[in-house]
């Protein structure tokens, strides 16, 4: 029934791109899903366009647009959440993040940014005239709502996956197709679990009890808390997560995940965006235990806290003694993003027995080699606050786990040093003496 719209709609990346003017803001790509293509087919006119923003974030793949314009003059990359590439393109000026609540994009994109055009992967069309945005479900729909032109680049490879709402776009609402045929998707290995992450992870993993919805965040840590979950006697647990990751795989796969205690989305693993091995996305494709469903749903915390016993897990790179935490920047050089972090930690507390940990290991070493306390009297001058101090629940190190809800400045500083690293609690006793949030003992 839609192949003639089909048809009508198929040019070439070269003819699709041309709709792009000077001074646009084009929404392009998220985690594994980068339209190849229409990348290098929009390279290849950096010489007659300048100022084009475009926006994206999570990148593990090249960017053809940034690659050929050192100067930036032609184009800027802003990020909704720095992967490795894009932090490297902030550091050359080539690049800007954009602070995100992440549960909020879909309504920025809707009320507040301006979006010319929209340029992203997605899976072949299906009967009904519909294409799944595959890995990335996220906010490309709220996207499309207010864009000039849409452009859609077909991956052979890209998973279908199946979805809540807003996990496709209908063929009457995209103005070009370019078929891209098979062009795989950027692999994003595991992060190799350490015996720190293990022994953090240690600490976790007696909190969660069978029938638990699980969150997990990106890094080591998380992933060896799934491969723990995955090797333990919990049963019947759920998932509602922001990125899927293959620990959730290994969690289905060992038969903890039934999802039947949901309270929402009873029996489906609910999710933003996928990013990880071939494995999984294999796992992904037309898998209707699954459903894919926008941000502002997945990490809203009114809705995720819906779920019981929801458990969310998320790594940090520094918090100070009053429990403010940094997830995204280490002084004011930014290395990610905040993400879904918040919405987490306050999705879970507000959860029937749900729990939010904030794990970090105790110390950072510098390019020297130098051990440095992530947990500090002040946060390092700059760094962006991602999780404020009331909101903060558990905090784990190798050392241990706190729970700082309801507690005054002192206590949390008591609590805070006896997880930190044991080389460096005197100096915290002391910065917290000076801070005056250290009470002295009769
Ligand atoms: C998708 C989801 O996560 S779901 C929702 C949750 N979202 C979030 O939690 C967002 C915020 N969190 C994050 O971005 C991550 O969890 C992080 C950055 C906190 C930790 O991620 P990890 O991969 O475990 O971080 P890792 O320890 O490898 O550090 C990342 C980089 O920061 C650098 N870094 C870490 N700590 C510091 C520090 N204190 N000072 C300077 N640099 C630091 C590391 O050297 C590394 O740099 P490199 O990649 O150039 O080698
Ligand atoms: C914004 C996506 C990544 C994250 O939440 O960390």
């Amino acid at each position: 029934m839609y192949e003639q719209e089909y048809r009508n709609k198929c040019v070439s990346a070269d003819e699709a791109v041309k709709i792009i003017r000077s001074g646009d803001w084009i929404e392009f790509a998220w985690a594994a899903s980068v339209p190849g293509l229409l990348d290098e087919a929009l390279a290849k006119r950096k010489d007659e366009l300048h100022d084009v923003n475009l926006r994206g974030g999570v990148i593990i793949s090249p960017l053809a647009c940034m690659d050929c314009d050192p100067t930036g003059e032609h184009f800027t990359w802003n990020s909704w959440h720095l992967g490795g590439r894009e932090r490297k393109l902030v550091q050359k000026g080539l690049a800007y993040y954009i602070p995100l609540k992440y549960s909020e994009l879909p309504r920025y994109l809707r009320e507040n940014v301006k979006t010319d055009v929209v340029a992203i992967q997605v899976a072949p069309m299906d009967e009904h005239g519909y294409f799944s945005f595959g890995v990335s479900v996220s906010h490309y729909a709220a996207a499309i709502d207010r864009a000039r032109a849409v452009i859609v680049e077909v991956n052979e490879d890209m998973p279908r996956t199946q979805g809540g709402y807003d996990h496709v776009v209908h063929i009457s609402k995209v103005d070009y197709i370019v078929e891209g045929g098979h062009r795989g998707l950027p692999i994003l290995p595991s992060a190799p679990a350490s015996d720190l992450d293990r022994q953090i992870a240690e600490f976790v993993l007696p909190e969660i009890t069978d029938g638990a919805c699980i969150q997990l965040g990106i890094g080591g840590m998380p992933n060896a808390l799934g491969q723990m979950i995955a090797a333990s006697d919990l049963k019947d647990l759920g998932i509602h997560t922001e990125m899927f990751v293959d620990g959730f795989v290994d969690m289905v796969e060992a038969g903890k995940v039934t999802g039947m205690r949901k309270q929402l989305d009873r029996g489906k693993i609910v999710y933003a965006f996928a990013a990880g091995t071939q494995k999984m996305y294999d796992f992904l494709h037309n898998n209707p235990s699954l459903a894919g469903y926008p941000v502002d749903y997945t990490n809203h915390p009114f809705i995720a806290s819906q779920n019981n016993q929801l458990i969310s897990i998320n790594s940090a790179l520094e918090i100070d003694l009053t429990g403010q935490v940094c997830s995204e920047s280490a002084g004011a050089n930014m290395i990610s993003g905040a993400g879904g972090q918040l919405d987490f930690v306050e999705a879970a507390y507000n959860s029937k027995d749900g729990k939010s940990f904030i794990c970090l290991p105790s110390t950072y070493n510098d390019k020297n080699g130098q051990a440095h306390s992530r947990i500090k009297g002040l946060m390092t001058h700059g760094s962006a606050i991602t999780d404020t101090r009331p909101t903060v629940q558990y905090v784990v190190t190798e050392y241990g786990k706190v729970n700082l809800k309801g507690l005054p400045t002192w206590q949390r500083a008591e609590a805070l040093i006896s997880i930190a690293h044991p080389d460096f609690r005197d100096e915290l006793i002391e910065e917290a003496q000076k801070l005056k949030i250290w009470r002295k003992r009769a």
